[in-house]
């Protein structure tokens, strides 16, 4: 594995230098991974868009006055994960802005008509109430959360995840991407990452890159996950996200991070990562997300045949029968993966160290789905 000063020494690599990297970072995919790069077929829960944060690239959050802001109701929120269901997908993305009661009062009234105490007990019981209706498997994107709330919703949902976004404390002063914003502090974002761990939570994290971090910072935000996860092994998937500048935000004229950097940090990625981790990047960020292949991703994260990225709404998702073309002319095949990764699963004889990650309930709900792969011979499409 790459130590950090090595990594830190390929931050301009390009030309024949970032092609070796690549080609290392791809060899240990291979190895590890083999030719089979997995997507989750998802649909997108988005169960609030307010927010007590204000990250400068975000388009998710909508200010109070917005006529578009609020919460999903219990019917929409089974009726999207229906309609998903329907479309053949395993996992319920719950994604949603941070304890927005603490700021808005709107968000306090939203939650009294809901008939919750919190955005989080709220979140809790749409989580149960997909579980009670449909054989999705709920993750949760909710942001920083304490250990309490972690072993609150750990019942409810098969996975979870945080971006760890960077750990620089640059990032938070006036002007910077996630200047007030409580939740984005690596302080909190850290303690969420070991808390789950703690928790045996299966879990994703990762960083958007060009939000204002040097490579240093990206190197040293890599290593401390690392070094959470060397504790408690309990890291499923790292994601490197490329931001992507939104009309409308504070960081609407900051340059965007090119094909290069994203292949650069990919693939220092994989190579400082353990080979176990899934190194995870969205094709709908990147027109030529193929080069993610040569530079050792092994995994797309979330496609949804039904609802659109809400995160980003105005990249659509490519269709997984072109994501399948485009993985086949690499020479690799597309596969269907649940949103809890198969050594979490506790299926297996071997996994003793893995065997609190998930309740009875969802593990006899995870082998039904596997079982539903198998007969459809993992038919991607
Ligand atoms: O569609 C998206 N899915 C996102 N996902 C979901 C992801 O694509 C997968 O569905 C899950 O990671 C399942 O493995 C996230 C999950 C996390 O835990 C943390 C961050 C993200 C970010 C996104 C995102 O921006 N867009
Ligand atoms: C769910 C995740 O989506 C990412 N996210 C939020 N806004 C943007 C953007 N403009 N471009 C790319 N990624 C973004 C953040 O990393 C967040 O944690
Ligand atoms: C909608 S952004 C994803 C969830 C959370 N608010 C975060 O930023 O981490
Ligand atoms: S990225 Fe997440 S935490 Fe930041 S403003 Fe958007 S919803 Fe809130």
């Amino acid at each position: 594995m790459l130590n950090i000063r090595e990594a830190e020494s390929y931050g301009r690599a390009t030309g024949p230098d970032l092609f070796a990297l690549c080609e290392q970072a791809s060899a240990v995919r291979d190895d590890h991974w083999g030719h089979t790069l997995t997507y989750s077929r998802k649909v997108f829960i988005p169960l609030t868009n307010m927010c007590r944060d204000q990250c400068g690239y975000c388009t998710f959050v909508k200010a109070p006055d917005s006529p578009e802001a609020g919460y999903m109701t219990p019917g929409q929120v089974l009726e999207t994960a229906l309609q998903g269901e329907q479309a053949g997908c395993k996992e319920a993305l719950f994604s949603l802005g941070e304890r927005p009661e603490q700021r808005h009062d709107l968000a306090r009234q939203w939650l009294e008509k809901l008939g919750a105490r919190s955005t989080l007990d709220y979140l809790h019981d749409q989580c149960q109430n997909v579980l009670d209706n449909t054989r999705l498997l709920p993750h949760i994107n909710a942001g920083a959360l304490s250990k309490e709330e972690l072993r609150q919703l750990k019942p409810v949902a098969a996975s979870m995840g945080m971006m760890l976004e960077n750990i620089t404390l640059d990032l938070l002063k006036q002007g910077g991407a996630h200047h007030g914003c409580p939740d984005k502090t690596p302080k909190r974002r850290l303690a969420t990452l070991e808390a789950a761990g703690q928790l045996d939570i299966a879990f994703t994290t990762g960083l958007l890159i060009g939000i204002g971090e040097s490579w240093q910072d990206r190197i040293a935000s890599l290593a401390a996950i690392r070094e959470i996860h060397q504790q408690y092994g309990h890291i499923q998937e790292v994601i490197i996200q490329n931001f992507r500048a939104k009309p409308g935000t504070a960081m609407a004229g900051t340059q965007e991070p090119d094909l290069d950097e994203m292949k650069r940090t990919l693939a220092v990625a994989r190579l400082m990562l353990p080979a176990e981790i899934s190194l995870q990047a969205p094709p709908n960020l990147e027109a030529g997300y193929g080069a993610y292949i040569s530079a050792g991703l092994n995994d797309w994260g979330g496609i949804s045949p039904v609802t659109r990225d809400f995160i980003n709404p105005e990249r659509a998702w490519p269709q997984i029968s072109s994501l399948d073309t485009a993985c086949q002319g690499k020479g690799f095949e597309l596969a269907e993966r649940l949103t809890i990764y198969p050594r979490y699963q506790n299926n297996q004889q071997d996994q003793q160290s893995h065997q609190h990650y998930l309740s009875a309930d969802l593990q006899q709900r995870v082998t039904q789905l596997n079982q539903s792969f198998f007969e459809q011979g993992r038919l991607v499409a």
